[in-house]
């Protein structure tokens, strides 16, 4: 994950700092030339105050730190899906105006799809006079674009819409807000800085038009880089590591599991399902439990997400275990026992979420928890069978209400001159 990322850094860093006449110009070489002219006209004036602003103009500071790390927006798969979790997100579901159609959908993602990349290389998009990401460079901004199952009747393509975008059954917990949940076209949007992540909101907001309308958003945040003293897990909002057993890009299973096969030989080759549920943390009562009582619920200890059965983090679970008094090590109703690929016949996800705090309720609880984003091949075999057993004997339920609820398909990434899902619009 993020060797991808670094590898793509030289060439956004390149791309950033040199204008393409065709696009815009790097966000930092159109505040670079603007300060460079400015300071000139102090110093000298005439013609050699035009060389010496040229001088400057050619040489931008080097981005060094967050700012420079850049994800190509081109490629097999869509960026925001393998790529570690950013500091920043947003999500937002957008339905088609009334009136919309194939053909109007078509030009929207052809418009979204330039403009991300333009983003996501640290460019301004043509047209762009907000300057919200003014001197700011890629900061490993994602942006994933997904279709909903509403969208394939509004645009015509009810025969191409996949077996696997069926319903979510309902479960038991559930809470759900319809208003808050599902839509025509779902947008990821994650950066490790907050201003690169709202510019690509409000930027794709507006080149939305008289296309598409927000439904819904929702804004998320996770530890920021360079927080701790050496990269790790990161921790959710009841303070446990959070994403330690998801399936590693290493893993030889890694891409049957998350991704398409290309041999599906439909339009949804290398891309994904995404399972977007907003969870809000019953903090209070979970807050009211011992530690030990909280590490029995998880099944793995707090301070360093080791399992109860025991070893270090990356030590794989042991379900079989039994402690000195006779008892599973591991609690027969553990959320990692009943999440766990071995009690689910194998079903399994990437989970890639972004913690939420949105205020406090009218009862003073935090209004607060988890953007829980799962990716996987097809949910009917990965979060489906998760939470039906999850729903009926998981004891880290009591502490959770899930509030929405969204499937998307998420087509495979394309390459530069194409758009995402051109497959299925101009199919
Ligand atoms: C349907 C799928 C899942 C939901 C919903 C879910 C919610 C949820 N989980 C945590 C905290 C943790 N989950 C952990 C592991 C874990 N969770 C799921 C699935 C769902 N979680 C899986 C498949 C796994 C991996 C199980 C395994 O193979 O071991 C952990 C342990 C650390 C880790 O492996 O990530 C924690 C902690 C919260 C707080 C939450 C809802 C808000
Ligand atoms: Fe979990």
């Amino acid at each position: 994950m993020a060797e991808r990322a670094d590898q793509a850094e030289k060439t956004a860093r390149a791309k950033a700092q040199a204008p393409d006449p065709e696009r815009g110009m790097s966000r930092r070489r159109l505040l670079g030339t603007a300060g460079a002219v400015g300071a000139a006209g102090l110093v000298v004036g005439g013609a050699g105050g035009a060389l010496a602003a040229e001088a400057v103009r050619e040489t931008p500071a080097e981005l060094t730190g967050v700012g420079a790390k850049a994800v190509p927006f081109h490629g097999k798969h869509q960026s925001g899906i393998a790529d570690s979790a950013q500091a920043h997100g947003h999500l937002l579901a957008f339905d088609l105006a009334s009136g919309a159609d194939r053909r109007s959908a078509a030009a929207l993602l052809r418009r979204w799809s330039a403009t991300a990349a333009e983003l996501m290389a640290g460019e301004a998009p043509k047209g762009d006079d907000t300057g919200i990401a003014l001197d700011a460079g890629p900061s490993s901004l994602t942006v994933t674009f997904g279709f909903g199952r509403t969208f394939f009747d509004r645009t015509g393509l009810a025969s191409k819409r996949p077996a696997a975008l069926e319903p979510l059954p309902a479960f038991t917990g559930d809470a759900l807000d319809a208003k808050r949940g599902e839509g025509d076209l779902w947008v990821q949007i994650g950066a490790d800085d907050p201003l690169v992540a709202f510019h690509a909101l409000r930027v794709l907001q507006k080149q939305a038009g008289d296309a598409a309308r927000p439904r819904w958003q929702m804004n998320g945040f996770n530890r920021a880089p360079g927080a701790t003293a050496k990269p790790m897990t990161g921790r959710n909002l009841m303070g446990q590591i959070d994403g330690t057993n998801n399936p590693k890009p290493s893993d030889p299973d890694f891409a049957a599991r998350v991704f398409v096969p290309d041999d599906s030989g439909d339009w949804m080759a290398g891309g994904s399902y995404a399972v977007v549920r907003r969870i809000r943390m019953l903090l209070d009562s979970w807050d009211h439990l011992s530690l030990e009582r909280q590490e029995k619920v998880i099944g793995r200890r707090k301070s360093d997400g080791a399992p109860l059965s025991g070893g270090t983090e990356t030590t794989p679970v042991d379900l079989n275990k039994f402690g000195a008094d006779g008892s599973l090590a591991i609690a027969g109703d553990a959320h990692v026992r009943v999440a766990a690929p071995e009690s689910n016949r194998g079903a399994a996800m990437l989970r890639r979420a972004f913690s939420f705090h949105d205020g406090y309720r009218d009862d003073g609880a935090p209004d607060a928890g988890l953007l829980f984003v799962a990716w996987q091949a097809d949910p009917r075999r990965g979060f489906v069978p998760v939470q039906r057993k999850l729903d009926r004997g998981d004891g880290l339920s009591r502490f959770l209400s899930h509030e929405s609820s969204g499937l998307f398909a998420v087509p495979g990434g394309c390459a530069p001159g194409e758009y995402v899902g051109q497959r299925l619009l101009e199919g």
